[in-house]
């Protein structure tokens, strides 16, 4: 199976969307959207010069001066408008997004639909933009602080949740007032451009949302124009540290506001009184979506020494019953990967382990029969501290258990680690579970569950994991700034 069949082909789109245009580019480039499960070509789209990213941004600028007065209501019925038609052309969107990704249809519609739910709470979110009364030194002054839109703001999000991560970026930065150009990664960005069709649709203003389009070796030039322009006021990017840092630099110029979700090394931790069914099911949950392409996938599995035997054992069993395959097709639990790089990454980590000792319980590999991007999952037991695979973020579908013994031991493990976006604990002793939770140097913690995101909670890490955070009630604060009005000689 190649081309998904749609119940709307317009939802594929080949232009940028720049000032509610489908954008005529005049570039001499283009670059090839690559189906990752059957390598045949997608589409081809403009490779944007950096005069149409200019354009791009001096567009959302203007928009800017009109949509900062807009209404809350009315970015309200906007958003929710958006929402509702996401979950209208969810089957679409879901097959799209299946398409230049790679992951399976269930994974696909899953992302949508949370996406989707992102819309609808910061619809919500926009009318509770709350600011302060305060008292002075001066009693003959009151000071009033309010919260308004930053400014335009430049998205730059990744490959591996190309619908979820612009619209836990959009929905609070449009709910705030502020106007946006999203750049999509260069393998995925068909998800974004319908997302855009379906901002218009929803009587998003023109100039509101933008999408720019960039081949990925272009798009560090565009990263360079977002953080140099001036008239970006804030930047918010999802992706590697590396990356994250090299933008934060570059951002020094024009001293942008910053959002920076980057990697992760998400340790999980099984206690010997765990509910161990239930932890291996969420742990295969947590360590395999979307093939473990997931910044808040379990990078290191660390179980207690009592239950470890039984552990790797049931978690084998299940890791065996994976069905790979194409996404688009039925029945397929696990599809392909986004590229060859991401499983030279895993058999690295892999070949690394096993030199170090590791025991291989699930042998997976390349799967060339399904195509070069198609890799079975592998599963290592017996991994220990210096192996790379406890080190880096693997991002890929590799399993790797480590035996402890104590919660001390196991903390200190945890924390050795530049890295703090989640971890996982499980357990049934509420002292272990607190212990854990409030001395695990990370910005999100998951008890008993290998699956927590959601719109109502703050996403975002600790460390070199990044700072702000997406969702919840706190996910708008990232794009306004608080305005003090101090009202002098009251009491005249
Ligand atoms: N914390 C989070 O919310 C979160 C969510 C998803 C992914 N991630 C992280 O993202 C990484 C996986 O994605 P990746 O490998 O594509 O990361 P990456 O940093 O290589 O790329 C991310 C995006 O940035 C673009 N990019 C690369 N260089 C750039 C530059 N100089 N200027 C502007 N953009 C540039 C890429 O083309 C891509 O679209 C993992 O580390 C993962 O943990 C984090
Ligand atoms: O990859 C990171 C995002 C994952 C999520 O929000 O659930």
């Amino acid at each position: 199976m190649s081309k998904p069949t749609l119940n709307n082909p317009d939802l594929i789109r080949t232009k940028p969307y720049i000032n509610g245009e489908w954008f005529e580019s005049k570039s001499t480039k283009t670059f090839k959207v690559i189906d990752p499960a059957t390598e045949t070509e997608i589409v081809e789209l403009p490779d944007q010069t950096p005069e149409e990213i200019a354009f791009a941004i001096e567009k959302a600028e203007e928009a800017f001066k009109t949509f900062k007065k807009t209404n809350a209501y009315d970015r309200a019925r906007w958003l929710r408008k958006l929402n509702d038609l996401m979950l209208e052309n969810i089957e679409d969107l879901a097959k799209i997004l299946t398409w230049e990704n790679g992951k399976c249809l269930t994974d696909a519609t899953g992302e949508i639909k949370y996406a989707a739910s992102y819309f609808e709470w910061f619809a919500e979110e926009a009318k509770r933009i709350y600011g302060n009364t305060i008292q002075p030194s001066n009693n003959n002054n009151k000071v009033i602080t309010y919260k308004q839109p930053i400014g335009v703001v430049g998205l730059l999000c990744p490959f591996n949740f190309p619908t979820a991560m612009g619209a836990r970026k959009l929905a609070p930065s449009f709910a705030a007032g502020c106007t946006t150009i999203l750049k999509p990664d260069g393998q995925t960005p068909l998800s974004s451009l319908a997302l855009a069709y379906l901002a218009e649709k929803a009587g998003f203003p023109k100039g509101t949302f933008n999408v720019v389009l960039a081949s990925t070796e272009n798009t560090p030039k565009v990263g360079l124009e977002f953080c140099e322009s001036p008239r970006i006021k804030k930047i918010s990017f999802t992706g590697s540290t590396p990356v994250g840092k090299l933008l934060m630099r570059q951002s020094s110029s024009t001293l942008k506001k910053l959002s920076m979700e980057l990697g992760g090394n998400a340790p999980i931790i099984i206690f010997d009184d765990a509910d161990l069914d239930l932890a291996v099911e969420q742990s295969i949950a947590s360590k395999f979506r979307s093939l473990g392409q997931t910044c808040v996938c379990a990078n290191r599995l660390y179980i207690q020494s009592g239950v470890y035997d039984k552990f790797c054992e049931k978690f084998t069993e299940k890791v065996k019953e994976f069905k790979i395959g194409n996404g688009l097709e039925k029945g397929i639990t696990h599809g392909c990967l986004i590229n060859d790089k991401a499983i030279t990454k895993v058999e690295e980590h892999i070949k690394d382990a096993v030199g170090k000792g590791a025991k291989v319980l699930v042998e997976g590999g390349r799967l060339p029969n399904l195509g070069k991007n198609f890799y079975a999952p592998s599963v290592v037991k017996d991994v220990t501290q210096e192996m790379v695979v406890v080190k880096e973020e693997t991002f890929g579908p590799l399993a790797a258990l480590s035996k402890f013994d104590t919660k001390e031991q196991v903390l200190d493990w945890c924390n050795d680690t530049p890295y703090g976006l989640a971890s996982y604990v499980f357990s049934e002793n509420l002292n272990t579970i607190w212990f854990m939770s409030e001395y695990l140097e990370s910005g999100m913690v998951a008890v008993n569950t290998g699956l927590f995101t959601d719109a109502a909670m703050p996403f975002g890490g600790v460390k070199e994991s990044g700072f702000g955070r997406e969702g919840s009630l706190y996910g708008i604060d990232d794009y306004t700034v608080v305005k003090a009005i101090t009202l002098g000689n009251m009491y005249r």
